[in-house]
């Protein structure tokens, strides 16, 4: 049995709806060996975030030099960095590996409004990291932060996907959780030649914690598999969108979704 294995070098979310913990359960819902390099722990529930605690850059390569050197991951994906040390740290090891799958979810703020990159590191985010991504997955506020534009329309959506090549990812998603147009959601995939549009209805929930993570978990799951971008993408969305309609209802804000959700309704997937 060939075993596929990938690393996420993110937060920790201690309510397990983001993060590290939506990760690891993403990628074990999806038969594949989930390892990971914690760069912060936060006190987290479905309330907010109560707690950040950042770890030293040294010792966020410590972790991701351990995977490396016995567990070498098919597939990395990076979410909550912080700093501009962990960032250039973690695109040093990336580039020192060769990683040729990378996911870049650009974590920035959480929905309740914390602060989870310092703003001083989205520049490093831009220099160091994103020329180094298979593929980059901003939400809207992310992608507009990234650009420096404004995003209204589809049309705007495509621009900044545009720009975002640009600046060297090789293939773009723009996710659009945040703006619903006629009750549907629409993501935008970029492979800096044509355009793919994924568009689903708007699930109507409160239990949307950590999408964006769950959303990037499958990616780099079936990315590392070997699909290529637009079908692990599609996958990817048809996740979220499993997790969101059958949600766990726990907690008593906004609770996180549910990763066995996808597994329930397609049957066992390899
Ligand atoms: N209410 C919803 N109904 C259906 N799909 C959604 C909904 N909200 C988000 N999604 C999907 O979930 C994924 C994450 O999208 P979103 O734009 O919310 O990212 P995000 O803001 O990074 O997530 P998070 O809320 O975890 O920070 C995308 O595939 C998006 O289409
Ligand atoms: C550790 C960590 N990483 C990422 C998120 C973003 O998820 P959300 O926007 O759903 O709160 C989070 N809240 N916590």
């Amino acid at each position: 049995m060939t075993v596929i294995k990938a690393l996420t070098i993110a937060g920790s979310d201690s309510g397990g709806g983001a993060g590290i913990q939506a990760d690891l359960k993403t990628f074990q819902e999806l038969y594949v060996y989930g390892m990971s390099a914690i760069t912060a722990v936060t006190a987290q529930n479905t309330l907010g975030v109560q707690g950040v605690h950042p770890l030293p850059a040294r010792f966020v390569v410590e972790q991701i030099d351990s995977v490396f050197s016995d567990l070498r991951p098919d597939a990395v994906k990076t979410g909550m960095l912080y700093s501009s040390e962990i960032i250039a740290a973690v695109a040093e090891r990336i580039s020192r590996y060769r990683v040729d799958k990378l996911v870049i979810d650009p974590v920035m703020i959480a929905k309740g409004g914390t602060s989870l990159l310092k703003s001083e590191a989205v520049e490093a985010l831009i220099l160091h990291l994103l020329p180094l991504a298979l593929v980059v997955t901003p939400n809207i506020p992310e992608a507009e932060v990234m650009t420096r534009m404004e995003i209204r329309t589809i049309a705007d959506r495509r621009e900044a996907a545009r720009r975002l090549h640009d600046l060297g990812a090789a293939n773009v998603i723009i996710k659009g959780g945040h703006d619903a147009v006629n009750d549907m959601i629409t993501d935008i995939v970029y492979d800096g030649t044509s355009f793919t549009e994924l568009s689903e209805r708007r699930v109507d929930t409160v239990h949307s914690h950590g999408t964006g993570c769950t959303f990037a978990a499958a990616l780099t799951a079936q990315l590392a598999k070997g699909t290529e971008m637009r079908e692990a993408a599609s996958i990817a969305r048809e996740f979220v969108q499993a997790a969101l309609t059958d949600t766990l209802g726990i907690g008593s804000g906004h609770g996180p979704t549910n990763h066995w959700a996808y597994a329930k309704h397609k049957g066992v997937i390899v």
